[in-house]
């Protein structure tokens, strides 16, 4: 019956969360401590992502430049998944695997940081960033899940994986949005202090 198909979602989706709050705290914490250093020294996120995951790198770089609960100073992010003309251009001229890649090349800067999600971890247009990533001498934050797939063995030692502990897709992106608010509560939290929100 369609109700309790509908409850076994918010089920499932509630008990993963359980699951990934002792799981993800450590790579998360890490991740806030990369973005940080990157944007107090003037660095900025560059965000990615297919799908789903497009719509994410969109609601993290909404948040960060804009703001997230509280009142702060404008911090740097840009998805890379917004500008039809470029997307198109390089999907037409060059190939779809190089859509994120050349932009990266194109504004990344030694310092800035690459978010990087994909449940899968091997869609090639995410993993080819990477590499344009590591190539600018950028820090990688990779949102994955399904065990990491290629992006377990693409990521350097200083790069920092957050990997949802489950298969399906729907459900690694519900984790992947929890962990974006978490980062941008994060950085809130080490610029501003721990106080209590106020939005
Ligand atoms: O949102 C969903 C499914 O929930 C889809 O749009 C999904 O994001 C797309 O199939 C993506 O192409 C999947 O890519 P990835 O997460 O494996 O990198
Ligand atoms: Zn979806």
């Amino acid at each position: 019956m369609l109700e309790q198909r509908i409850q076994q979602h918010f089920i499932d989706s509630a008990d993963l969360k359980y699951q990934s709050a002792e799981a993800l705290s450590k790579p998360i914490a890490a991740a806030v401590q990369a973005i940080l250093v990157s944007v107090t020294s003037g660095g900025k996120v560059l965000a990615c992502g297919n799908g789903g995951s497009a719509a994410d790198a969109q609601h993290f770089a909404a948040e960060f430049v804009g703001r997230f609960e509280r009142e702060r100073p404008e911090l740097g992010a840009i998805a890379l998944t917004t500008d039809s003309s470029i997307l198109t251009a390089i999907a037409n001229d060059y190939s779809y695997e190089q859509v994120f890649a050349r932009q990266v090349r194109a504004l990344g800067l030694a310092g800035d940081v690459l978010l990087a999600i994909s449940t899968s971890g091997n869609s090639p247009s995410i993993l080819a960033a990477v590499e344009a990533a590591h190539a600018r001498e950028m820090t990688v934050v990779a949102l994955t899940g399904r065990g990491g797939g290629k992006m377990a063995g693409a990521l350097r030692e200083t790069d920092v994986h957050v990997c949802v502990p489950h298969e399906r897709t729907a459900r690694i992106q519900e984790v992947h949005l929890l962990t974006l608010h978490c980062l941008c509560d994060g950085v809130d939290s080490q610029l501003l202090g721990d106080q209590e929100t106020s939005l």
